[in-house]
């Protein structure tokens, strides 16, 4: 049976002028439960004011958006955004109210008891790395920049809205910072639940994050489509050169071990993990698995816990990405 659920989000058609600019032309998109859509492009693009348009705190000159098959139209603004978690770079803590306090902030509006509350609030932080019992009763202006940005991405998801809209959440971070607060995004149970729209301009994010990437330029849709789509069969010239100072970096990130061993190298290096995991812990070295990428097994072979069952190595996966990047490009030339 065909799924005939409405998608989460339908974008069509969507334009916004400011004066004579034409900031978004006829952007149209639909996202399903669950998907984390990239808004990707150069800086003024219009990825920002594309986001916007999502929870109407920018009105569009035309087109429509729907959310699970309602118009935005239909619904005063404040109930909409309500149902809906919004991260911005600045954070927007209030700075006269505790971190436990900007966290609640939606729940108490939408009239949660009290005690829901404290408990959602706690258990966020914690699962945000941010213990209450130590940050809970802190003020904005004690904490470090990530973990200003892990309490704004907690209030986001205090009410457990269905979707989440994140406008550069890292981009005030340092790239150490950045890399790790990323990595714990998108291991966290919670978003991997949500639909969300992502706005970045950087394009290792985007590649980390995205199930869908759109990439905009001059608020026109350049391409739309998987990482991999992108990356191996660009539309134009414009997506072509917008990746290609990082293709290398991409491309580890984009090929799995799936993609570059046989079924049968991979089974006799799951059948030695088996072998050899003796305690499954959180401390145990990564799992090679057909779906982690080359990036992430590269990492975990030159890192402190290289795991002990590969039975390749550096150089043996580097010579199977080379082969498999070829066939990938020769696939997509046919
Ligand atoms: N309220 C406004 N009035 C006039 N022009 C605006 C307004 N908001 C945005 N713009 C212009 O629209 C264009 C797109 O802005 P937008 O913030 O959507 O881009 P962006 O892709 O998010 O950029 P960045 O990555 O730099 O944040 C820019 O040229 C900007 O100057």
């Amino acid at each position: 049976m065909p799924d005939l659920s409405p998608p989460v989000i339908r974008v069509s058609y969507l334009s916004k002028r400011f004066g004579a600019h034409a900031v978004v032309q006829d952007v149209s998109f639909e996202l399903a439960a669950g998907e984390t859509l990239v808004l990707l492009g150069p800086s003024g693009c219009g990825k920002t004011t594309l986001l916007k348009m999502l929870n109407r705190l920018i009105e569009p000159d035309s087109g429509t958006v729907e959310i699970n098959g309602q118009n935005v139209l239909s619904q005063r603004p404040e109930t909409l955004r309500r149902g809906i978690g919004y991260v911005i770079q600045q954070v927007g803590l209030l700075p006269h109210y505790t971190v436990a306090e900007n966290v609640a902030v939606v729940p108490r509006l939408l009239g949660h008891a009290p005690a829901a509350i404290e408990y959602r609030t706690t258990a966020l932080l914690t699962r945000l790395h941010l213990p209450p019992a130590r940050y809970a009763g802190q003020y904005p202006h004690q904490l470090s920049g990530g973990q200003q940005q892990r309490v704004g991405l907690a209030r986001a998801l205090a009410a457990d809205p269905p979707i989440i809209l994140l406008d550069e959440p890292f981009g005030a971070l340092d790239p150490l910072t950045r890399a790790s607060i990323r990595r714990e995004f998108r291991e966290l149970e919670e978003l991997r639940r949500k639909t969300v729209v992502l706005v970045t301009h950087d394009v290792t994010e985007a590649f980390e994050l995205a199930d869908r990437i759109l990439l905009l330029d001059a608020g026109k849709v350049q391409q739309l489509g998987t990482p991999r789509e992108l990356l191996f069969q660009p539309n134009n010239s414009f997506v072509r050169s917008f990746f290609a100072g990082e293709r290398l970096a991409l491309q580890l990130r984009t090929l799995t071990l799936g993609d570059v061993f046989s079924g049968d190298e991979l089974r006799r290096v799951e059948a030695k993990e088996t072998e050899e995991a003796t305690v499954a812990d959180s401390n145990a070295p990564a799992r090679f698995t057909t779906y982690i990428t080359v990036n992430e097994a590269l990492e975990a072979l030159t890192g402190s816990q290289a795991p002990t069952a590969a039975t390749f190595t550096v150089a043996e996966l580097m010579a199977a990405f080379g082969q498999a990047l070829q066939r990938e490009e020769d696939a997509w030339k046919r």
